[in-house]
């Protein structure tokens, strides 16, 4: 199986109220984005969970691009995602290495060099480091690293490190000169005028810009194994 690099943009579904995330999600893959991330709000039941990751994996299905699912494991196997990504509430990474298939990617949140090292250990195939910036997507976080914080995390691990936190296109750019291999973003795209022109302009500035035009679905087509390549 040829080996294909994770991709740099990491687009994050925003489930909350007034949010209209599964038409951000078709923009963002028709801009070309190769990975999704399913973050259904804590007070999404599994149900409606279930439902709206289904939907997301049919459509990086139909683009041939990644699908991960934040936190509900079960979620990912029920819909066939391609891993999970998982923090410090959320099942040990070690654990949902024992349970998912062998290629399965596994994302783990850190923030030091320490965590990251553990990350590494428990089997983690990218590490999510922040907020490198502040953000009012999610609250009662810890204080923003800097990108300082996220140099330390990227020079202790050889793992892909995709930051995440206030990060726009400006800012992604400062991520990847301090070491990072990509970005995580919501509000950048969920809360643009017009995310698809916020994804292609997120995508240029990681260094991942399609030629221009329109990204077509490619149905059938499924991404190779992903490997943790800088
Ligand atoms: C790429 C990436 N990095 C970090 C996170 C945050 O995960 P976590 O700390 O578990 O917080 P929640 O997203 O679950 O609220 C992420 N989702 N993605
Ligand atoms: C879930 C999460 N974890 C750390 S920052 C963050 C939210 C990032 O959202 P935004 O890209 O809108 O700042
Ligand atoms: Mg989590």
């Amino acid at each position: 199986m040829q080996a294909t690099r994770l991709p740099r943009l990491h687009v994050i579904t925003d489930t909350r109220a007034g949010a209209s995330p599964l038409s951000v999600v078709a923009a963002s893959l028709a801009a070309g984005a190769r990975l999704i991330q399913v973050r259904p709000e804590d007070h999404h039941n599994d149900r409606s969970a279930f439902d709206f990751a289904a939907a997301v994996a049919a459509l990086c299905g139909e683009y041939g691009a990644t699908c991960l699912i934040n936190d509900r494991v079960h979620i990912a196997q029920a819909v066939g995602a391609h891993g999970v990504h998982l923090g410090a509430e959320d099942l040990p990474l070690d654990a949902a290495r024992r349970i998912l298939p062998s290629d399965a990617i596994i994302g783990g949140t850190c923030r030091e060099p320490e965590a990251a090292r553990a990350a590494r250990r428990a089997g983690a195939t990218y590490l999510g480091v922040g907020p490198v910036w502040s953000t009012t997507t999610k609250h009662g976080l810890p204080g923003a690293i800097g990108l300082p914080g996220l140099a330390a995390v990227c020079e202790a691990v050889e793992l892909p490190v995709i930051a995440i936190g206030g990060i726009t296109a400006e800012r992604a750019a400062e991520c990847r000169a301090a070491g990072a291999h990509g970005v995580a973003v919501v509000g950048a795209i969920s809360g643009a005028a017009d995310p698809q022109g916020a994804t292609a302009e997120l995508l240029a500035a990681v260094g991942e810009a399609d030629p221009p035009g329109l990204v077509r679905p490619n149905r059938g087509d499924v991404p190779e194994q992903l490997v943790g390549e800088r």
